[in-house]
């Protein structure tokens, strides 16, 4: 009988412990009662714990780059010195590259941060790329460990893991913290954003500021020594929200996260959204990325004519919000009127009845959502694989449907706000490698980030190998230990493994090919991690159909 391969934290699991504490939990009651078990998940904190295990264990480019594994003891101030242990129990020296990279990084002002930059407003109202004028240091290190929240559930989790995974330190930190607050500004109104740009900058420069990394200037984040987030914004600094609230109901700004912006400006960068375009948004609610790519549709082409969005979404209630955003906005009725609302199951939304496919498709699908638990703190305490595992089979359909509605030369941006790689790359994989449906194969291609649109952001390549687990007590294992630590991560290195173990919902597509990964590029997808930018995690693809 097959046994799995435990979450190396089982010696010290803290899992089992809090099982322990939860006296009225038994294996059977576990089973039959799905409410008891989600009580007794939420009470015990598995869900930080299993996240934890589950990241720990993921090969470098998940959720920690080379960087994070290299540099340990400058991150988290332990003694953890130039050495560290890695997810597989090896040991990663530090190359001369390295010390090279970690003395550049030290150097001082004119080193390239991978924190939270903005621009300098001066007086000319120019920007200036540099170190901040608001007292943080220019790396995402320091700035990180000023404001870690040892407080967090989280951080309590990770310092019961003894030290085992230090290469998720800046990642658990900046999880810990709430998220800054972010605005975009929109596009049809430029006298007024100019207006409202020099309020800020002359008002609020300590507390918002635009990024270093967008040339538009149209992107803000609060500044780390503010640390504004949407729910302390009324009580520290009333007058802003006030301004905030006024320029969103007028159309000047959109209050919208970092990663959520990126599918629309990549769409845009590799000129698959123009005005004029024809745009599917597939999984539009609650419709940031409608509205974003209505402003650049909506606008004349020199023909004169405008383009449209198709927004869909299959829940009825979540259309109506979505329709009620879109009036909201802000956005005059010119360009309003150029959307078009659809109720279907993305997964087999009809062609359109002209034969005409569209320009580009924007597939933001429904997902796990771990990007998101800086402002959703109802995810972490549930978190589980399993949620990954139960999303990507309707992911993988939603993705091959708008593979075959994007037109010849369009561009499909398939994106997630989940970093589990079972919901990403095994999802654009399974795709591309025309494992269901004759999708995919010599038709569509993996698009490089374009850089120049963000120049200096930090992407992360997407990942060619990625560990797949499970959780709770699976059919047919022997358990090595007695039941104290049934509800611990089961790693499977194979399919077959996993069938052979019970684990009746795996799917062959959940498992990495290497080789058909490296063939396709997979490295050409993009990662947000949450501690590069400040930001949420995010996830995103851009395919092209080449015939
Ligand atoms: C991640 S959210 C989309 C966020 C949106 N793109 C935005 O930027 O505001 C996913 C959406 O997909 C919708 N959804 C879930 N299953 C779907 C399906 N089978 N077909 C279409 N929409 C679906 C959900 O109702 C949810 O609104």
């Amino acid at each position: 009988m097959p046994k799995r391969a435990r979450a190396s934290s089982d010696t010290q699991n803290p899992l089992s412990s809090a099982r322990k504490d939860s006296a009225s939990s038994t294996k059977n009651s576990n089973k039959a009662d799905r409410n008891a078990q989600g009580l007794w998940h939420r009470k015990s904190g598995a869900g930080y714990h299993l996240f934890l295990s589950y990241y720990g264990s993921q090969p470098t480019g998940v959720v920690a780059g080379d960087d994070d594994f290299i540099n340990i003891a400058a991150h988290d101030g332990t003694d953890a010195g130039s050495t560290t242990t890695n997810h597989n129990g090896g040991t990663i020296g530090m190359s001369r590259a390295a010390k090279r990279r970690r003395q550049k990084k030290n150097a001082g002002p004119s080193t390239t941060s991978n924190g939270a930059l903005h621009k300098q407003h001066n007086p000319d109202g120019d920007h200036n790329i540099g170190n901040s004028s608001f007292g943080y240091n220019n790396t995402g290190v320091e700035s990180n460990r000023q404001s870690v929240d040892a407080t967090h559930p989280l951080m309590r989790a990770f310092s019961l893991t003894n030290k085992q995974y230090p290469h998720l330190t800046r990642f658990v930190h900046a999880l810990s913290r709430p998220l800054p607050l972010t605005l975009r500004f929109r596009e049809y109104n430029q006298s007024l954003s100019v207006e409202l740009k020099e309020h800020l900058a002359k008002d609020y420069s300590a507390m918002i500021a635009p990024v270093a990394f967008d040339p538009t200037n149209s992107i803000y984040q609060s500044t780390p020594k503010s640390s504004l987030h949407k729910s302390n914004l009324g009580q520290t600094c009333p007058k802003l929200k006030q301004l905030i609230v006024d320029s969103s109901m007028n159309g000047i700004i959109a209050r919208q996260e970092l990663g959520s912006m990126l599918p629309v400006i990549c769409l845009r960068a590799v000129r698959a959204i123009t005005p004029g375009s024809k745009v599917l948004d597939i999984c539009a609610s609650p419709g940031s990325k409608t509205l974003q790519t209505l402003e650049i549709v909506g606008s004349s082409t020199k023909q004169g004519s405008k383009g449209r969005v198709i927004a869909n979404d299959v829940h009825a209630g979540r259309l109506d919000s979505l329709r009620a955003a879109v009036l909201r906005s802000g956005l005059p009725e010119c360009l309003t009127s150029r959307v078009t609302f659809t109720n279907y199951d993305a997964s087999i939304f009809p062609a359109p009845k002209s034969g005409k496919l569209f320009d580009a498709i924007i597939c933001d699908v429904p997902c796990g959502g771990d990007g998101t638990i800086r402002k959703d703190k109802h995810i972490l305490p549930l978190w589980s694989p399993n949620i990954s595992t139960s999303m990507h089979g309707l992911q993988l359909r939603i993705l091959q449907r708008a593979l075959e509605l994007v037109k010849i030369g369009g561009v499909v941006c398939y994106s997630t706000c989940s970093l589990n790689p079972i919901e990403d790359e095994a999802v654009v994989a399974a795709a591309l490698l025309g494992g269901c449906n004759n999708i995919g194969g010599a038709e569509y291609e993996l698009l490089d980030w374009p850089k120049s649109s963000l120049p200096g952001f930090l992407r992360r390549p997407g990942v060619h190998t990625w560990r797949v687990a499970f959780y709770g007590e699976q059919d047919g294992i022997e358990d090595t230990n007695d039941s104290d630590d049934f509800d611990s991560l089961s790693f499977f290195d194979k399919y077959d493994d996993a069938l052979d173990a019970g684990m009746k919902e795996a799917k062959p597509t959940f498992w990495p090919n290497i080789v058909g990964n490296e063939r396709i590029g997979l490295d050409r997808c993009t990662r947000l991690f949450p501690q590069d930018q400040d930001s949420g995690g995010f996830f995103l693809a851009l395919i092209k159909r080449i015939k």
